[in-house]
């Protein structure tokens, strides 16, 4: 082509403008031999990164997977849901079961507020756990524990309640470090943190945990010198272990979603209603 635009120019030089004509369209057609073997293609555009999920130099982050195909299994994961414990498989929540107006937090504890009154005392406490199947030594230490550790935070005022009540409509300032973060701070729950749970976690059954790796997300979930959270998540995911693990051993995906809406508490309840009266 260059060649042609040349003689184009010498041609016009000894003003010849027709052959200039004639150099300038040849410069023009399209000649194979010469555009393949000098053609290289541009460079690929730089890889877009910003979706990325493992960082080279952080192997952490390949160690511990998220989802990232989330949003394709269940509308806006992103959104945390006031009423509904929601996943892929249950993309509206638990079918069938009135939230009765309480955040999914709220439904977790409320269980165990068996005059439903909006307040949890000891004694009740103590009955939740014996009506799930806890035996009298853990549900009595227990029922202690829990309501020592919620009773003051969720308090209306300063005082303190002498009978150390939990207060339902004030649960959500409960919550402790080093969880799962699937309650958000207002006891919504947020889809996208309970995936991560068994994405992270879930590594030799995609939906379920093994007493491992239950262990391992305690460490993984542990703020720093955050002591009582480490103590109070672990005394949470144990005892939901020991009480509802399934015959291998295995903590099922849809027991710990039960478990945050508090319908898994419902089922045990009947289950153990049901053995009692077999
Ligand atoms: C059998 C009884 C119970 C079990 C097995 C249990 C288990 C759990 C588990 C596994 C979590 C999730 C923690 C995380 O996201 O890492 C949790 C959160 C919570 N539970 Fe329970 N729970 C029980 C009873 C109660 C009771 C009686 C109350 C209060 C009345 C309560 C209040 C809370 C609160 C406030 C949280 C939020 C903690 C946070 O995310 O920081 N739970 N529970
Ligand atoms: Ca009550």
């Amino acid at each position: 082509m260059t060649l042609y635009l040349q003689l184009v120019s010498t041609s016009l030089h000894a003003g010849s403008p027709r052959l200039a004509l004639l150099h300038l369209r040849r410069s023009c057609e399209f000649n194979p031999r010469v555009s393949m073997s000098s053609y290289s293609p541009p460079p690929p555009p730089p890889r877009d990164q910003s979706m990325d999920t493992e960082a080279p130099n952080a192997p952490i982050t390949r160690e511990r997977r998220l989802n990232p195909d989330l949003q394709e299994q269940l509308p806006k994961p992103y959104l945390a849901r006031a009423l509904e414990a929601v996943d892929p498989s249950h993309p509206q929540g638990t079918k069938g079961r009135d939230p009765r107006g309480m955040s999914v937090l709220q439904q977790h504890a409320a269980f165990f507020d068996r005059n439903g009154d909006g307040v949890i005392y000891p004694w009740e406490t103590f009955q939740g756990l014996r009506a799930i199947g806890c035996g009298l030594t853990v549900s009595f230490a227990f029922s202690i524990l829990i309501n020592l550790f919620l009773s003051y935070p969720t308090q209306p005022g300063w005082l303190p309640s002498p009978l150390l009540s939990i207060r339902i409509d004030n649960i959500h300032k409960g919550k402790h470090g080093s969880d799962s973060e699937t309650y958000d701070t207002e006891g919504r729950f947020d889809p996208s943190k309970f995936d991560a749970v068994f994405s992270k976690y879930g590594r030799t059954h995609p939906n379920a945990l093994t007493k491992d790796e239950l262990s391992s997300m305690l460490q993984g979930n542990r703020n720093t010198y955050d002591f009582l959270g480490w103590l109070a998540a672990a005394g949470e995911w144990l005892l939901l272990y020991s009480l509802a693990k399934d015959k291998d051993g295995l903590l099922q995906r849809e027991t710990v979603r039960g478990l945050f809406d508090g319908s898994l508490f419902e089922r045990l309840e009947d289950d153990n209603n049901k053995k009692k009266s077999s």
